[in-house]
Formats: C-alpha cells, sequence, structure tokens
C-alpha cells in the first residue's frame, strides 16, 4: 500500500520575498488522488484519514526538516489542458486554498525547468490550476534570466466590513474587515493594538491572531472556506496618495499562528479588494507597495474590475508583483521507523 514503507523524495526550496516554498515534483506513486481538478484532489486528501501526502506534507513541514512556519506545494496534473501544471499548496496546519508568494516562485521554477517557452528577453505566462480556480505567473525574463513575476490571481472582494471583534486579553473590541480571493483573509489596522508591524512584535501578532480568529468564529466563513489569514496592516505615510501610490506594510498571520515573511500574495489581493471598495484605488495607475514584516515587498496593481457576488463591494483582478530566489536543491528520506516521523512543531 501506499506510504507504508520510508522512501526518499525530492525537493526544490525556493524563497519568495522571504516566504519559503517548497516544491515537489516527483510525488510516490499511488499518491495523488485520481479525480479530475486540483481541487478534488484537495478535498480527497483531507477526507481520507492518514492520507500518505499528508503524511508526506507534515514530514516536510514539521521538524526536523521543515519548522512551523514552513510553506511548499506539491505538483499535480492540471484541470484541463489549459494549463501547463497544478499545484496542491500546503502548510504546517493542512492543504490551502490560495497561495500568491508560491504562485510567484512557481513561475520562476517553471521557467528555469524549461516547462514553459520563455523568450530571451520578453515575458511568459506559467498557467496554474490551484484549488480555487486557474492563477497564472507572467515571469519577465531579460537576457535568459527572471527578474520578477506577476501573479494574477482569481477575482477578490471584500465581504465584511468593520465586524467588532472581542480580544479577551485585552478587554477590548477591534476592528475587522474580511475579503475573499481563493481564500478568506482577515485585514486589521494595527494602529488600533498599538503595535507595529516589527519583528520583536511578531509573538504578539501570532497570540492575537489566535484569539481574534477565535472570537471571529463561523462570522468569518465565506461558503466553504473558514479564515484563512489575518494581515495587520499599517499605513506608510508617504504623502503620495494623491497620485495613486498607497504604501502599507503588513504581517501575514496565516493558519494557527504562522507568520509570513512575505507581504502574502493572495493577502495583497484582499487589501487592494479593501481599497479599491474604501474608494481608495482611483484611476489605472492606481498601485500598492505592499511592505512585508522583514521589509521585503510586493507591488499591486488592478488588472480588472466587476461585479462581486456580494452587493456593494466590487470585484478586481489583481496582479501581484514579486521576486523569488533558488535556495536548494534536497533529497529527504521520509524515514518511517524515526520514532519522532512524521516531525514535531514547537508552536
Ligand atoms: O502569498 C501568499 O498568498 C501566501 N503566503 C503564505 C500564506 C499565503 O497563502
Amino acid at each position: 500500500m501506499a506510504g507504508s514503507s520510508s522512501y526518499w523524495v525530492e525537493s526544490e526550496d525556493w524563497h519568495t520575498a522571504g516566504e519559503p516554498f517548497r516544491i515537489v515534483q516527483d510525488i510516490p506513486p499511488g499518491f495523488m488522488p485520481e479525480v479530475q481538478t486540483v481541487n478534488e484532489r484537495r478535498e480527497k486528501i483531507i477526507q481520507v484519514e492518514n492520507h500518505p501526502l499528508d503524511g508526506l506534507r507534515k514530514f516536510l513541514s514539521h521538524e526536523p526538516r521543515g519548522h512551523a512556519d514552513m510553506y511548499g506545494g506539491f505538483i499535480s496534473p492540471p484541470n484541463d489542458s489549459g494549463a501547463h501544471f497544478g499545484v496542491l499548496f500546503w502548510h504546517k496546519d493542512g492543504f490551502s486554498t490560495a497561495c500568491g508568494h508560491g504562485t510567484i516562485a512557481l513561475g520562476y521554477w517553471a521557467v528555469s525547468k524549461g516547462l514553459v517557452d520563455a523568450p530571451e528577453n520578453g515575458a511568459v505566462d506559467v498557467v496554474i490550476d490551484v484549488p480555487s480556480g486557474r492563477v497564472v505567473a507572467t515571469v519577465a525574463v531579460k537576457y535568459g534570466k527572471s527578474i520578477h513575476a506577476d501573479f494574477v490571481n482569481v477575482p477578490t472582494y471584500q465581504i465584511a466590513k468593520g465586524l467588532s471583534v472581542a480580544i479577551p486579553s485585552r478587554d477590548a473590541n477591534v476592528s475587522v474587515d474580511l475579503a475573499f480571493g481563493g481564500a478568506v483573509f482577515a485585514s486589521v489596522n494595527a494602529a488600533q493594538l498599538g503595535l507595529q508591524v516589527r519583528p520583536e512584535n511578531a509573538n504578539e501578532f501570532i497570540k492575537l491572531q489566535r484569539e481574534i480568529k477565535a472570537s471571529l468564529g463561523d462570522k468569518a466563513t465565506y461558503g466553504s472556506n473558514k479564515l484563512y489569514a489575518m494581515l495587520f496592516f499599517e499605513e506608510e505615510n508617504n504623502g503620495q496618495e494623491e497620485t495613486g501610490l498607497i504604501i502599507q506594510k503588513s504581517v501575514n498571520v496565516y493558519g494557527d499562528g504562522q507568520i509570513d515573511r512575505s507581504p502574502c500574495g493572495s493577502g495583497t489581493c484582499g487589501r487592494m479588494a479593501i481599497l479599491l471598495a474604501e474608494g481608495r484605488l482611483q484611476g489605472e495607475n492606481s498601485r500598492l507597495l505592499h511592505h512585508s514584516i522583514i521589509g521585503t515587498t510586493f507591488e499591486a496593481k488592478i488588472v480588472t474590475t466587476s461585479q462581486s457576488p456580494v452587493s456593494d463591494f466590487p470585484a478586481c483582478v489583481v496582479r501581484v508583483r514579486g521576486q523569488a530566489f533558488l535556495v536548494a536543491q534536497t533529497r529527504f528520506f521520509i524515514n518511517l521507523e524515526d520514532p519522532l516521523s512524521p516531525g514535531f512543531v514547537l508552536r
């Protein structure tokens, strides 16, 4: 039976704006569910107890092979011939539906592996089926080298505004906005908490994310999507907003207390949808320079707007530009006899 003995698995590790993305292309035989779509594959893995791909996820994301903030993807067949490939995103708590930083890394990866026909100078679209739909990484290439990639997400829109949410440890409430862009994102202005988005406050943000998430409960569920991530943002006043340039810094705490080193690609789309609904994005030159907790940057622009399923809030397709870098090529031994298997995390 698949997954009953130890085996080796190869990965290629990238980072996008500091956030890890571990790519596994060769999935052990018999592990990938034989269903039509990437989303069905994700659901099957979640439904089946002790699914071998869930076991591999734990081995690769938990220590000693990973860490509490590890992220990666299993390459899967696409839904149909319209995409180059599919991907199952994963992290220490499970399989996610959307991941912008991973999509950017996959764009670079696909070009480096020759999976797409990239020009010496120009751009190439890498079309990827993910659980939330079909996304694109448009990779810009100069003298044969990838220089940046644009993650073009599924349509994103705000779904709730100004929810008053209790923080019991502070005996206070905060105002929370929600957006949907392939996953549910909460947005919290960090100024309400008297906290700056800085690495030394990471543990406090983790604590607050857990508390706010618990207080939100089902109020943050949209269709079959539960709350995925929470962006604590702050304004970086640059005096150029009237020219269409908005600068913000966010720490994204996703899953159960995981800190995103990047500004979060899909969460950046959520921030853009909220800025659009607030009337702060005017004209096609409007941009968000979105900094992360470690000071890396994504730059976001709206590609198109449309009507959303939630009245009062417009939908937008956003493109998020970022850079990815190769870190390692690794061969892991998935040792089922190791008493620490599949691994451990400290938070
Ligand atoms: O960029 C993103 O969208 C992802 N980064 C970690 C959590 C999110 O899925």
